[in-house]
């Protein structure tokens, strides 16, 4: 499998404070990445710098050989894109303008994971609850075909049964080669899938290996999320 993102010397500041700090990672197409970090370690920021939706930084990001922020929009599927739709909109109609603004946007695909999740398409945004907007969320991100998704805090208030139905939403969703990088500070919600576990820590990528490599230890992914950040890790990335 080819590399499907490479981060190289990522440096990133917002009001000269340093955010991300020299972060360098290749991440082979078809794998499920966790981007594991406390609030407020980067994990948002990475994200939004991989998008393209944060252009200035020191460093080079690359997505499936696209560089450019204005590329990388292109080719990355990121959770937060619905962020600017005004909260009137019913989901009919965001799913419309999506399937309008994005070619690679698959109609039926939606409409199976709208089915699976069971969303309302009559709805305003302004009327959903937390975790029935992160479905439709969800649902747009995924309906999507590229390479690359970015879904940010998936489970981020929502109830235990709608956890495990979108686990299961993109199990059964996932193409072999589709990449997923899924952030989380729940680790438990995500821990049984993951091929790799990043994690960010005081601005640094201080993990970075394949998750077997973590379950082969005995240590469960949670616990070993919680040993880095209570400095009891020593075995480097
Ligand atoms: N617009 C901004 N201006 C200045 N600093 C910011 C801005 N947005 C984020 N930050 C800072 O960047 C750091 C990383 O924030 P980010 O949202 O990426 O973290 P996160 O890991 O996603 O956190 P959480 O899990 O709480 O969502 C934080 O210290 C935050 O205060």
């Amino acid at each position: 499998m080819s590399n499907v993102l490479s981060i190289r010397g990522l440096t990133y500041k917002r009001n000269f404070k340093v955010i991300l700090r020299d972060i360098n990672c290749h991440v082979e197409s078809g794998q499920i990445v966790g981007l594991l970090g406390a609030n407020g370690a980067g994990k948002t920021t990475l994200m939004r710098v991989i998008a393209g939706s944060a252009p200035h930084f020191v460093g080079s990001v690359s997505v499936d050989g696209a560089v450019q922020p204005v590329e990388r929009k292109a080719v990355v599927s990121f959770s937060e894109q619905i962020g600017g739709t005004p909260i009137s909109t019913r989901t009919a109609k965001v799913v419309q303008d999506w399937a309008d603004w994005y070619p690679d946007f698959d109609r039926s695909k939606f409409d199976e994971l709208a089915q699976f999740l069971d969303i309302d398409m009559h709805a305003r945004l302004s009327s959903l609850s937390k975790g029935n907007m992160k479905k439709v969320v969800i649902a747009l991100s995924l309906a999507r075909r590229v390479k690359l998704y970015l879904l940010d805090e998936p489970f981020d208030g929502i109830d235990s049964m709608t956890r495990k139905k979108i686990i299961a939403t993109i199990i059964q969703w996932k193409p072999y080669d589709a990449t997923l990088v899924i952030s989380d500070h729940h680790v438990g919600d995500i821990a049984n899938i993951l091929d790799t576990v990043m994690i960010i820590k005081g601005h640094d990528l201080v993990t970075d290996k394949p998750a077997d490599d973590i379950r082969a230890t005995g240590k469960s992914i949670e616990e070993y999320f919680e040993d880095v950040y209570a400095g009891r890790n020593t075995d480097g990335k």
